[in-house]
């Protein structure tokens, strides 16, 4: 299938310092399928990624949670793509919900900033997704689409994008997506991808889901054929991440 499941974890704005030597130890520590069957990132808080980057096992890696759109300069309280390569972290998390809505990130914002990390070598997880209103207004497939879209009229190299659809009421809310309704939306996105780009792209992009993914609702999900990984917030604090983790391993069977 040529689609490593794929597991990140968005620490979203927390932690101390000690916190976050917990975590890390805990996931050193931790037993879970190889790098050949799942690809496992984790997203601290910019301030923690040299902490993070020099004490975690190298079979898993670092993202940062957003960077700046364009080459750095004077933009004050930015922190540009090239200081994440410069600082050896591979990823970076773009188009998450909580940007987009509190800080007021546009579609087209969010498509030049993918555009211009992968111009400066960095991997991108591209976040997309409907909120409530706009899911019970029938409308999650356009919403999607457009947001997807702003992505793909910006990028010609899809092998460095991972795309994360996160619906916004999943989102914090402890109520997740049901493995159907998942499926539904990464199936249609794939689609798209098809619609829109080239078979490669359809055959190797990982599409994966967040939005309240735990140690008990994982495996289902994963079981999903369009399913092909998660982007965790509150569980990736804990150590049911191992678990969500190890759900890889439902692919692997499959
Ligand atoms: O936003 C998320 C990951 O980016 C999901 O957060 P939760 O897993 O806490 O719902």
């Amino acid at each position: 299938m040529g689609r490593k499941f794929f597991v990140g974890g968005n620490w979203k704005c927390t932690g101390t310092t000690e916190e976050v030597k917990k975590i890390v130890s805990t996931l050193n520590d931790a037993q879970v399928p190889s790098s050949d069957v799942v690809e496992v990132v984790v997203s601290p808080p910019y301030v923690f990624l040299p902490l993070v980057k020099s004490s975690l096992r190298p079979d898993f890696h670092v993202a940062a949670q957003n960077c700046w759109v364009k080459k750095g300069g004077a933009f004050t309280g930015e922190v540009s793509a090239e200081m994440l390569v410069n600082l050896g972290i591979p990823w970076v998390i773009l188009g998450h919900s909580e940007r987009r809505s509190l800080l007021n990130e546009s579609n087209e914002f969010v498509g030049d900033k993918v555009a211009y990390a992968l111009s400066q070598g960095l991997k991108v997880i591209a976040c997309v997704g409907e909120t409530l209103e706009q899911r019970e207004a029938g409308s999650t497939m356009e919403v999607v689409a457009a947001q997807t879209k702003a992505i793909a009229a910006r990028v010609s190299n899809w092998a460095d994008v991972v795309l994360a659809y996160e619906p916004v009421w999943a989102i914090g809310t402890g109520k997740v997506a049901s493995p159907a309704q998942a499926q539904e939306v990464h199936f249609e996105l794939r689609k798209w991808l098809h619609a829109n780009t080239s078979p490669e792209v359809v055959a190797t992009t990982r599409i994966i889901y967040g939005g309240s993914v735990n140690g008990a609702n994982c495996k289902e999900l994963a079981a999903k054929p369009d399913v092909d990984g998660f982007l965790v917030g509150g569980a990736s604090l804990k150590p049911e991440f191992i678990d969500i983790i190890k759900s890889a391993e439902v692919k692997k069977s499959a």
